[in-house]
C-alpha cells in the first residue's frame, strides 16, 4: 500500500518534473530510478519482446561516390521501392561535420534544465523551435523514452537569431553540407519515375522545407517495458538520419511482419522515404514503418534531417507518374500542412497517417 501511494505521488509529480520543469526523461534517467514510471509502460504488443527480428537480413548499403552510374541509380531506386530505407557511404558530407553535429547535440542536451526550458513550446520565441519529450504527451496513452529538439528552417538569419547557440552553427553547417546528398538523391529518385527534368516548381514541391530534430534517448531502467520511438513512418519526402554508434533502430522487413536492425556504420547516413514521396510516386517508393527500442546501458542520440514539401504545397500523385505508367491515382490531393498537422495530433500509430490521403 505504502509502495502504491509512493508510486501514485510519483506519477503526479512526473509531468511537473519531466515536462514543466524541463528535466525531460534525461532528468528521470539521471535520478537512477530502478523502476519505470507507469506513464512509460507500453502495451505488450509494442514492446521489443513482441518483435520478430530477422538476423540475416539488412537494408542495402550504397556507395554514393559514383551516384550517376546506372548501377548506383538502380540500387537506390530498388532500395526505395523494396525497403524504403538504405544507408549511404562515400556521400561527400565530411566525417568531421558529422562528428560536430553529434557533439553539438550532446552539448544542447547537456545544458542545465533552466537553459533548455527556454525552448519549450510555452517559452520558445517561435513555433519553429520546440523542445519536447516523448512525441505528443497530450495525445499519448503511453509515453516514449525520448527527449527531442525540433527546428524548422526558414533562413540562416532566423536560425541564427532563434535556434539554441549550443548547436545552431554546427546544425546550419551540416544542413548546408547535406546539399551534396539531397540534390543527387532527388535526381536519382525522379529518374526512377522517368522524370529527367526537375524544374523550380518540382524542386520546391519535393524539397521546399527542412526540419531538423535532435533526439536524445537516455539509459532506461526497464527498456523491455517501453520504447524509444514507437512505430511510425516519417511524413517527409525523405529523411537523412545520422545516428551514433549505439544502435536500436529497427525497420519493418519487406514481409511486412518482421523487423530488421539498422546497424550503426561510422560515417554512414541512413536514408528513408517518407509519406509525401509515397504519395507523390503513387506508391512506388515506400515510406516504411520504423521504431527505436530503449536500452539500459547507454544514452543514444540521432539527428534526422527531414526534407519536406513546403507546408503550403498540395501533394498528390505526380501527373508524370500517372501518365507514364498509365496508373490510376491511389491517393488524393492533400495540403501538406493538413497532412503534417494530422500526424502531429495523434500518438505514433504505424502507417496510419497515410489513410488520410488514400482514395
Ligand atoms: C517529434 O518526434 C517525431 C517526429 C517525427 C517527424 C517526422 C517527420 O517527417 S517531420 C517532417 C514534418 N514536416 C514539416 O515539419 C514541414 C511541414 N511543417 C508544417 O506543415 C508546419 O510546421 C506544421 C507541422 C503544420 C505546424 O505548423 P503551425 O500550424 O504553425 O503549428 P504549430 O502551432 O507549431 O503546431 C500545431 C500542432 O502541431 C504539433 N507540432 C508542430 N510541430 C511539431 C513538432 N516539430 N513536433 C511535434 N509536434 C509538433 C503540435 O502538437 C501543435 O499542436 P498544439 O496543440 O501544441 O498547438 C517522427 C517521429 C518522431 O518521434
Ligand atoms: O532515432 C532513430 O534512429 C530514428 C528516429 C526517427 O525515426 C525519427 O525521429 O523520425
Ligand atoms: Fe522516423
Amino acid at each position: 500500500m505504502a509502495q502504491e501511494m509512493r508510486l501514485s505521488e510519483e506519477e503526479a509529480g512526473l509531468t511537473e518534473f519531466v515536462i514543466k520543469e524541463g528535466h525531460g526523461v534525461k532528468g528521470l534517467s539521471e535520478m537512477g530510478l530502478n523502476h519505470l514510471p507507469k506513464r512509460y509502460v507500453q502495451p505488450q504488443s509494442e514492446r521489443s519482446s513482441s518483435m520478430q527480428v530477422l538476423q540475416d537480413l539488412s537494408i542495402p548499403i550504397i556507395d554514393m561516390s559514383k551516384w550517376d552510374d546506372p548501377t548506383v541509380v538502380k540500387a537506390i531506386c530498388d532500395a526505395a521501392e523494396k525497403w524504403g530505407f538504405f544507408q549511404i557511404i562515400n556521400h561527400g558530407v565530411p566525417l568531421e561535420t558529422l562528428e560536430n553535429v553529434k557533439e553539438a547535440t550532446l552539448a544542447f542536451f547537456g545544458l542545465p534544465p533552466e537553459e533548455k526550458r527556454k525552448y519549450f513550446k510555452e517559452n520558445s520565441p517561435s513555433n519553429h523551435v520546440r523542445l519536447s519529450t516523448s512525441f505528443i504527451p497530450e495525445a499519448e496513452n503511453a509515453m516514449e523514452w525520448k527527449d527531442y529538439l525540433s527546428l524548422f528552417y526558414v533562413s540562416d538569419d532566423e536560425a541564427l537569431a532563434i535556434w539554441p547557440p549550443a548547436c545552431r552553427d554546427q546544425l546550419l553547417d551540416y544542413m548546408r553540407k547535406c546539399e551534396v546528398v539531397i540534390k543527387p538523391l532527388v535526381q536519382v529518385l525522379m529518374k526512377g519515375l522517368n522524370i529527367d527534368v526537375i524544374d523550380e516548381k518540382k524542386w520546391s514541391l519535393l524539397t521546399g522545407s527542412l526540419r531538423i530534430n535532435l533526439n536524445y534517448y537516455p539509459k532506461c531502467p526497464k527498456p523491455e517495458l517501453t520504447v524509444g520511438v514507437g512505430r511510425h513512418s516519417d511524413v517527409s519526402t525523405f529523411t537523412i538520419l545520422l545516428q551514433d554508434d549505439i544502435g536500436g533502430l529497427y525497420v519493418r522487413a519487406p514481409d511486412g511482419q518482421s523487423w530488421v536492425h539498422v546497424p550503426p556504420i561510422n560515417g554512414a547516413l541512413v536514408i528513408n522515404m517518407g509519406d509525401a514521396l509515397q504519395i507523390l510516386s503513387n506508391g512506388k517508393y515506400k515510406s516504411i514503418e520504423h521504431r527505436v527500442i530503449a536500452n539500459a546501458t547507454a544514452d543514444r542520440i540521432s539527428i534526422p534531417l527531414f526534407i519536406n514539401p513546403k507546408p503550403s504545397e498540395v501533394i498528390g500523385p505526380l501527373t508524370e507518374v500517372l501518365d507514364n505508367a498509365g496508373e490510376k491515382p491511389k491517393y488524393k490531393n492533400v495540403l501538406y500542412s493538413d497532412y503534417t498537422l494530422h500526424f502531429y495530433r495523434k500518438a505514433h500509430d504505424g502507417k496510419d497517417t497515410l489513410e488520410l490521403a488514400k482514395i
